[in-house]
């Protein structure tokens, strides 16, 4: 694999960022490193009953099961992150998530960064029960990162925010997501004409301002901007490079887009961006080898497209 030859060059992660005493490495630097070793792909684990009859599984709990530790197994050392989607687990009860809290532990144990994608938002006082079942230090759903709506107001995300940084995890945000209706909601304009996306923008870049002091190459706090967006970000003025967050794409793939989006979509954020894909790379299953023959493809692309409009 020809990985770390092509890679955007940093510097290496302690010279960068210093680690705030007392604190556990926070996941933006842990993430910048593992981009920089494995390119800018997290693999979605989406278990859908359609993924799982295509592998030849049965929807039930031990096909859920075979699936996704056969996916974590592949694909971990050929990608940045894995992303296990909670629907997709919780559709099969409590036994569900239990798969879903096996799936984190098997991340944390192969090494690969996992971002759980369970998209809470709720008011203050819930929130704070999201973020110790998704942040909180032990707890069998806490990846390294979750996915998080600030459509209850960004700052309803505060006690997730405090929890995640204490324990040094991430959250993405979801500020242009890659589907139609999105729209609607995130292109509208409010106080000063500002669209909802760029005050989203402007929230999560607020929260990453300490790490930026500190050199740190990411924040911690990331934004959800789908690479189906085309140029929503630059004709909303949502300003992705000051996020100084990374920036999770998802839509590659099935949803239509394709890593030459990349660039179009993040212009000058672009090595910020974590490019997502769940039903292109997991339709490769059930073969070990070519699940991790499309990640490394996929992660290939991305990579060279994020790199060559440089
Ligand atoms: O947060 C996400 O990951 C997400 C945000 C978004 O705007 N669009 C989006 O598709 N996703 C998730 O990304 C995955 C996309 O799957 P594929 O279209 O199969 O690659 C699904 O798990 C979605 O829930």
């Amino acid at each position: 694999m020809s990985h770390q030859s092509d890679q955007p060059v940093r510097q290496p992660v302690r010279e960068q960022g210093q680690q705030r005493a007392g604190r556990p490495e926070s996941f933006g630097v842990r993430l910048a490193a593992a981009m920089d070793a494995h390119g800018p792909l997290c693999v979605g684990i989406d278990p859908s009953a359609a993924l799982l009859g295509a592998w030849g599984l049965s929807d039930d709990v031990s096909g859920l099961e075979r699936f996704s530790r056969t996916v974590v197994e592949a694909v971990a050392g050929s990608c940045a992150a894995v992303k296990p989607q909670a629907a997709f687990f919780e559709r099969h009860g409590s036994r569900g998530v239990a798969v879903l809290e096996q799936v984190v532990a098997d991340a944390r144990a192969a090494g690969v960064l996992c971002v759980v994608d369970a998209k809470r938002g709720d008011i203050g006082s819930t929130m704070a029960a999201y973020a110790d079942a998704f942040a909180g230090e032990g707890s069998p759903l806490a990846g390294d990162a979750v996915t998080a709506s600030p459509f209850l107001g960004f700052g309803s995300l505060d006690p997730l925010l405090a929890v995640a940084e204490r324990t040094g995890r991430g959250v993405f945000v979801l500020a242009l997501t890659s589907n139609p209706e999105g729209a609607s909601v995130q292109h509208a304009r409010g106080d000063g004409g500002v669209a909802v996306a760029a005050a989203v923008a402007r929230a999560a870049a607020q929260r990453n301002a300490a790490a930026q002091a500190a050199g740190d190459p990411l924040g911690s706090v990331g934004l959800v901007v789908g690479a189906t967006t085309g140029d929503a970000a630059s004709r909303l003025a949502v300003d992705l490079a000051a996020v100084h967050g990374p920036l999770l794409a998802p839509g590659i793939g099935a949803q239509g887009a394709g890593p030459a989006d990349l660039a179009r979509v993040f212009g000058s954020a672009r090595r910020a961006v974590l490019a997502s894909s769940s039903r292109e790379v997991l339709g490769a299953g059930p073969s070990v080898r070519a699940l991790q023959e499309a990640a490394v493809r996929s992660a290939d692309a991305c990579r060279a497209a994020l790199r060559d409009a440089e």
